[in-house]
């Protein structure tokens, strides 16, 4: 009887084993097949690794690893995986506009991630989507549009910022921070629409608003967002506390303009709200909203600075723009103050904006976006819920489109006659229902920028930097690195 116990014991213990075993090898078959299970009819592309899919293969520059990726795959519509989803990516001008534009509702939604839930409490503008984004979007294109974005009083509000940043630069005496300087007048120039309120450079509450980039940006940085967070945690962990502090300074302010509110005297974005929130019927208007909206405003406002830095640096690597630039502006605005008005006569400067905008491109992968229903595309089946990547550097540097893509050359977008072309092939602020809100603050911020910096002075690099077209690795855009230059008064 001992004996059949023990032999039963052991029949047990060894079942148990196999039993284990089986489990253990039952979910690795159905983690790998479904692993590489596709939806029905998807877009071609590649799986990379369980778990982390094409992430490790993607290094420094993402956007070209995906371009080189779609000449093989599939050049307009591709698919690849990342985490447990799969994702597709627009490779081409056609595709971009057939998904963003002409199917635009059905591509507006943006993925959905715990991380932004945590950041936003599912407010504000960027990265919500469904009624909450439709009404909002509606109310900021209509309250910009309101406070005579690209008209006048934009005008004003940048020449008066970068007045003082000309002085600044001015008065520095040796070298100049190139991106801290221009982060700050950016952001003055965002928050005086906001809030009507600008601040000194020196000002604490600048050096938060501006830090408080990385919040988000880090965040938005979808691809390396895995890495960002597994890499760095304590420090991710430390921005999200800032939030808190950040959304708090913003209530205070909102506080003082409700005490302060007048409804036919509205001077900012931030009364247009108020005015939404006490006599109108929305259903999103809560104060919560608001803080949540104007962070994300500044938030992406800031982008400018990247463009300008850029800008700056192709001024300095390639000097001949400078002169010719200079001489157009001479011509066109002489003594007067610079506006959107000018632009028409000056085919060099806006030439010169759109070959930035082409050879750095700022958005490279875009903010990705999420199928709201399932959608045809191109013959593909994408269901609903698949997020979307657009690749907006390779259309930058489509060789169908642009011969010698890799150099920079403003001259390629003036027709025979000297007159400036505007190209439907450059998309920094993406297009269709998404496309940015802020794009004709940007658009005014750059134009008046370099018709006033390289109108008043000559730029130098500083002899001890080397100066280069490599971006930044610790900026969640494509950003030039931290340089320094010098002026002289022409
Ligand atoms: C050169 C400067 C800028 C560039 C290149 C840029 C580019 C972009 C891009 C690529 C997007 C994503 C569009 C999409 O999801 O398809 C975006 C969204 C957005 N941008 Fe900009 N942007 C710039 C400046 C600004 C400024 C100055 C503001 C406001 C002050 C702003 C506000 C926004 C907002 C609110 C969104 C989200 C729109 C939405 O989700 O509906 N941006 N921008």
């Amino acid at each position: 009887f001992q004996q059949l116990t023990m032999l039963t014991s052991a029949l047990h213990c060894w079942m148990d084993d196999y039993i284990c075993l089986i489990t253990v090898l039952l979910i690795l078959i159905y983690l790998w097949l479904s692993w590489y299970r596709k939806p029905k009819n998807f877009p071609p592309g590649p799986r990379g690794l369980p778990i982390l899919g094409i992430v490790p293969y993607l290094g420094k520059h993402p956007e070209k690893v995906l371009s080189k990726l779609a000449d093989k795959y599939n050049p307009s519509v591709m698919s690849f995986r990342m985490g447990r989803m799969d994702w597709i990516i627009l490779n081409d001008i056609e595709a971009i506009n057939q998904a963003l534009v002409k199917q635009g509702e059905d591509f507006s939604g943006r993925p959905k991630s715990p991380l932004f839930d945590m950041l936003t409490n599912g407010c504000g503008l960027v990265f919500v989507d469904g009624e909450r984004w439709k009404e909002q979007r509606k109310f900021g294109i209509m309250a910009l549009r309101s406070l005579g974005m690209g008209k006048r009083i934009l005008d004003e509000i940048i020449n008066k910022e970068f007045e003082v940043l000309a002085n600044h630069f001015e008065s520095s005496g040796s070298s100049i921070d190139a991106m801290t300087s221009l982060r700050k007048a950016v952001t003055n120039i965002t928050c005086e629409v906001l809030m009507g309120k600008r601040f000194e450079y020196n000002d604490p509450v600048m050096e938060i608003i501006t830090e408080h980039r990385f919040v988000l940006l880090s965040i938005m940085d979808l691809l390396h967002n895995i890495l960002v967070l597994f890499s760095n945690f304590k420090k991710t962990m430390a921005r999200f506390r800032e939030n808190t502090k950040f959304l708090q300074s913003i209530a205070e302010i909102i506080e003082s303009h409700k005490r302060n509110f007048d409804q036919n005297n509205k001077k900012d974005f931030v009364d247009y709200f108020i005015d939404e929130m006490l006599y109108k019927e929305g259903n999103y208007f809560t104060d919560e909203q608001l803080c949540h909206y104007t962070r994300d405003l500044l938030v992406a406002g800031i982008n400018t600075t990247t463009a300008l830095g850029w800008g700056i640096v192709c001024l300095l690597l390639y000097r001949g723009h400078q002169t010719k630039i200079a001489k157009e502006i001479q011509q066109v605005i002489g003594d007067e103050t610079p506006t959107l008005h000018h632009q028409d006569r000056m085919p060099h400067l806006r030439s010169f904006i759109q070959e930035v905008h082409r050879c750095r491109s700022i958005a490279t992968l875009n903010l990705p976006h999420r199928t709201t229903r399932d959608v045809r595309l191109n013959g593909y089946d994408i269901p609903k819920n698949t997020p979307v990547l657009t690749n907006i550097w390779r259309v930058h540097n489509d060789p169908r489109v642009w011969k010698d893509p890799h150099k920079f050359n403003p001259g390629r977008h003036l027709d025979s006659n000297g007159k400036f072309v505007h190209s439907a092939h450059i998309i920094p602020f993406a297009c269709g229902y998404r496309r940015c809100l802020g794009e004709r603050i940007a658009r005014a911020e750059m134009f008046i920028f370099f018709a006033k910096i390289i109108g008043r002075f000559e730029l130098n690099k500083d002899d001890g930097e080397p100066l280069t077209l490599d971006n930044d690795p610790a900026g969640a855009v494509n950003s030039p690195k931290p340089f320094r230059f010098t002026v002289r008064r022409r």
